[in-house]
């Protein structure tokens, strides 16, 4: 990990919520980043040689930057705060591992940033094979570290895994705490354990439940509301967006259940 400084910086939300909430409330930016702009000479006579979709368009540039440490220099050094986190040792040791594997095509990387298997699988099926640098800088501190992040970095750089991981990640740890749990009430209670209301909705829920919605103005909710948890709410400025961040998520989500 290049040396430690205070790149991602609080910013002040005084005056915004008017007490009560301290504590409960922060937001960091990373601001010192810089984005090379790679000039591109006209090619006023030239028709291009091939077309390609955008999605391989996006999935081909993001291989090149993976490859490419320079196009990108996004820093990001503080991205667990030794105070809120701890263990900046093991921290700094991931990040100085995850440096010397950039090259290599392997999934340690990953599995570095705290990713359970299921999610390792399914990076695997979809040929992920290294992180881009957005997802090397926010997915251990969003993993690991529990930390919220503002990141910033260009389109097509990787953004939509580097938050939708850690809400997989999460949806799957709470799942999995259910199990368990159900597991040892069963075990405990010789079986026939009573499910509560909030495990049997969550039962009904088929695995890989994801939508988009869209908002409209003036609602009238319904009296009768569906009792199911909302594991993860993204809100996206356009339908375009949203319907894109669902595909992407539904990719590794289809992998993991499998
Ligand atoms: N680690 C990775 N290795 C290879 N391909 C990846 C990796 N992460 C994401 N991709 C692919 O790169 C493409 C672009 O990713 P994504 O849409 O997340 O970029 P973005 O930064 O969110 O772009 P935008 O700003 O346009 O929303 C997608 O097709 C995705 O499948």
């Amino acid at each position: 990990m290049a040396k430690k400084a205070d790149i991602w910086k609080p910013i002040e939300i005084e005056n915004i919520f008017t007490g009560g909430v301290e504590g409960l409330i922060g937001i960091e930016e990373c601001t010192e980043y810089d984005l090379n702009i790679v000039s591109k000479k006209k090619t006023k006579n030239k028709l291009p040689r091939y077309k390609e979709s955008p999605i391989k368009r996006k999935k081909k540039k993001i291989d090149e930057m993976s490859k490419s440490k320079s196009k990108i220099t996004l820093l990001a050094n503080d991205l667990f705060s030794p105070s809120k986190c701890g263990n900046t040792t093991e921290i700094e040791e991931i990040s100085s591992d995850m440096k010397l594997k950039q090259d290599t095509l392997n999934l340690e990387v990953w599995s570095s940033f705290g990713l359970p298997n299921s999610i390792l699988k399914a990076i695997e099926k979809l040929e992920f094979t290294q992180p881009t640098q957005i997802q090397s800088l926010t997915l251990p501190a969003a993993i690991l570290g529990r930390r919220d992040i503002l990141g910033a970095a260009e389109t097509g750089s990787g953004k939509t895994l580097a938050f939708g991981l850690p809400i997989l990640a999460g949806i799957l740890k709470i799942k999995e705490q259910s199990t368990n749990k159900r597991i040892s009430d069963e075990l405990m209670n010789n079986s026939d354990s009573e499910e509560s209301d909030f495990e049997k909705a969550e039962n009904e829920i088929h695995e890989n439940e994801m939508g988009c919605i869209k908002s409209i103005n003036n609602v009238e909710f319904k009296q009768k509301v569906v009792s199911k948890p909302l594991y993860a709410l993204i809100l996206t400025p356009t339908r375009e967006l949203a319907m894109q961040i669902k595909t992407h998520l539904d990719a590794v989500s289809s992998q993991i259940y499998r």
